[in-house]
């Protein structure tokens, strides 16, 4: 009940529709009586669905509006409108929504249609209909052309809403799909030119919020000069994959993992992302920014924050996002000498060129940016004190995901020691969560080998979604979007979140920076630096490689770097 009660006055507080508000208030009286309806599934709580509980009258008397700014730019074409069209397609939007698209570039609402329907996709395991439902889509999308400092511009928006909401409460939704240079110009003019007058008004934030922790509260400062906290929804599109959501689920509602879940049985843990691309096409971006500001600071260590954290008192977001501050909190701020860094060079192999980083036309060629890091991090708290959380982030390298993997203590004076040989690490338990691609969740055990000696072997008990799911996982943004149109904010960063986040990275950088600290260079498609290995060696870490994760690598090998 406490929850629920928390809940009634945040959403009153944030003026939330009456319909939103009577869902969610039910289902945390559900969640309440039934400890297992605590968790949310969308495809029994749907707009559609729910109106069978929620009269459509209801309905009938709000909407909502989702412009994304910057509705030219990548992002916008890549994730937003695709993952708006999947929602639509699930049936997840409510009854009466608009989409605007608002940029400077002057487009009419049928080239704004033409533009977002070469992007849009139907699920693989639903195309019935698809063409239809795509065709009624486009036709709730609209175009606006404005300045993003023109509050003039913002009441031109405002205007059309108003003849599209055609006398509903309206709630208003704003992505901010543009660089961060211009978040509070359209921030100042979207609240006094088109900020919804009766209902909600949200503002979803892309990163990068600040590049250190000076800008970053400079950012949170003029945000708030417009928009209450609850207002911002600052979005990390990790947070939003399947695999980390599950993150919670597999710790808290099993028996089996929440006890070995500390120093005493956890060696070391290991979070890694990659990509087998360079910086293509947004070399000007990733030049003010780097590798640790791009995916560690925020991806990797959001994904660790959940990892790490205690058991939240609930699920509701607060309680969520206390947790995470203080795993945050606990943290040493990263040293120089936990911090290698790198920078992918050219080549040719096999008639094929790879570029260097520096190829890129909008980067400068003595750029010290690193496109790769390593770091080891500590959390001291009587949970994690002494475990190495080592963090790898690159681009250009030789194969492509994101997984975490959990490598368990040595069995205390293990009876079969003899038969594993000398590589006793390799042979500890390991727990690993793909991220993507191929998301998976599999722990590698020790087992004999069937027959009348006594061979071991490892194996992987394992999840593996694609054979257990038949049905497409969503996309991140598509997960965050609803979250945002339904006020649910625990997938979202909140400003404290944020400023722990970069008081543990800042000291670092600037230390980077003004040193003018040279990075390693490693080959377009390689591994990484080596420096990297040495890095681990020194917390006594050797970096794992599975093999289905390795697209380079010849199967069934187990890669110790
Ligand atoms: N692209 C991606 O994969 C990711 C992007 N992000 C973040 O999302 C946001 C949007 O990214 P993305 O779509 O790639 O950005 P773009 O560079 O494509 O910019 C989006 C739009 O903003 C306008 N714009 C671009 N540069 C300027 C400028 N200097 N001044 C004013 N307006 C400008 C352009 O629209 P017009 O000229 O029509 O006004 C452009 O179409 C950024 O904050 C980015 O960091 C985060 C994660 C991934
Ligand atoms: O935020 C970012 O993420 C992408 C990787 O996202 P993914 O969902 O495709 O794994 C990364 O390429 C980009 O540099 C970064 O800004």
């Amino acid at each position: 009940m406490r929850s629920a009660s928390k809940l009634v006055g945040s959403l009153f507080r944030t003026s939330a529709s009456y319909v939103s508000f009577l869902r969610i208030f039910l289902l945390k009286i559900f969640s309440v009586g039934f400890a297992d309806s605590s968790i949310v599934d969308r495809s029994v709580t749907n707009f559609e669905v729910s109106s069978d509980h929620f009269s459509s009258s209801e309905q009938n008397k709000t909407t909502v509006s989702v412009t994304v700014v910057g509705a030219s730019g990548d992002l916008a074409k890549k994730k937003i409108f695709p993952a708006l069209f999947a929602l639509y397609y699930e049936n997840f939007l409510p009854e009466h929504f608009t989409i605007f698209g608002y940029a400077r570039s002057k487009m009419s609402d049928e080239e704004l249609r033409n533009m977002i329907s070469k992007t849009l996709t139907c699920r693989i395991d639903k195309r019935e209909n698809c063409g239809d439902k795509m065709e009624k889509f486009l036709q709730r999308c609209f175009y606006q052309s404005g300045q993003y400092d023109s509050e003039e511009n913002f009441k031109e928006l405002d205007k059309k809403l108003k003849e599209r909401e055609a006398g509903r409460v309206p709630n208003r939704l704003f992505y901010l799909s543009i660089p961060p240079n211009i978040f509070v110009d359209v921030v100042r003019c979207a609240t006094y030119g088109a900020s919804s007058p009766t209902g909600w008004t949200r503002v979803i934030v892309e990163k990068p919020f600040g590049r250190d922790s000076e800008s970053s509260r400079e950012l949170t400062a003029s945000l708030k000069q417009y928009l209450t906290e609850d207002q911002i929804f600052r979005i990390d599109h990790y947070l939003g994959k399947e695999l980390v959501e599950n993150l919670s689920v597999l710790r808290f509602s099993n028996l089996v993992f929440e006890p070995l879940w500390s120093r005493q049985y956890i060696r070391n843990v290991q979070l890694i992302f990659s990509e087998d691309f360079g910086t293509e096409g947004r070399g000007g971006y990733f030049d003010s920014y780097g590798i640790i500001r791009d995916i560690m600071q925020n991806h990797l260590l959001q994904i660790l924050a959940l990892f790490a954290m205690e058991t939240p008192v609930s699920l509701d977001a607060e309680d969520i996002r206390n947790e995470k501050v203080k795993v945050l909190k606990s943290m040493r701020p990263l040293e120089i000498e936990d911090v290698i860094v790198g920078q992918y060079k050219g080549h040719s192999k096999g008639g094929k060129s790879y570029p260097s980083y520096t190829d890129d036309p909008k980067v400068p060629n003595n750029s010290l940016t690193p496109t790769f890091a390593a770091a080891a991090l500590f959390i001291d708290n009587a949970r994690w004190d002494g475990v190495p959380f080592l963090m790898k982030a690159g681009k250009a390298l030789h194969s492509n995901g994101a997984e975490i993997r959990v490598q368990f203590r040595h069995v205390p004076g293990n009876l079969y020691r003899r038969n594993f040989g000398t590589y006793l690490d390799k042979n500890t338990n390991e727990l690993v969560i793909r991220v993507q691609p191929n998301e998976a969740i599999y722990l590698k055990i020790n087992n004999k080998v069937p027959g009348l000696g006594m061979r071991l072997d490892r194996s992987n008990l394992n999840l593996l979604y694609s054979a257990k799911y038949s049905r497409e996982i969503p996309d991140a943004y598509e997960r965050l979007l609803l979250d945002a149109i339904e006020g649910e904010r625990r997938l979202f960063i909140r400003s404290d979140e944020l400023d722990a986040a970069w008081a543990l990275f800042t000291p670092v950088l600037k230390e980077l920076e003004e040193k003018h600290v040279f990075p390693e260079l490693y080959p377009f498609g390689s591994r990484g630096p080596v420096g990297a290995h040495y890095l681990a060696a020194k917390y006594n870490v050797r970096w794992v490689k599975n093999e289905s994760f390795c697209w380079r690598c010849p199967k069934k090998v187990s890669y110790y770097f």
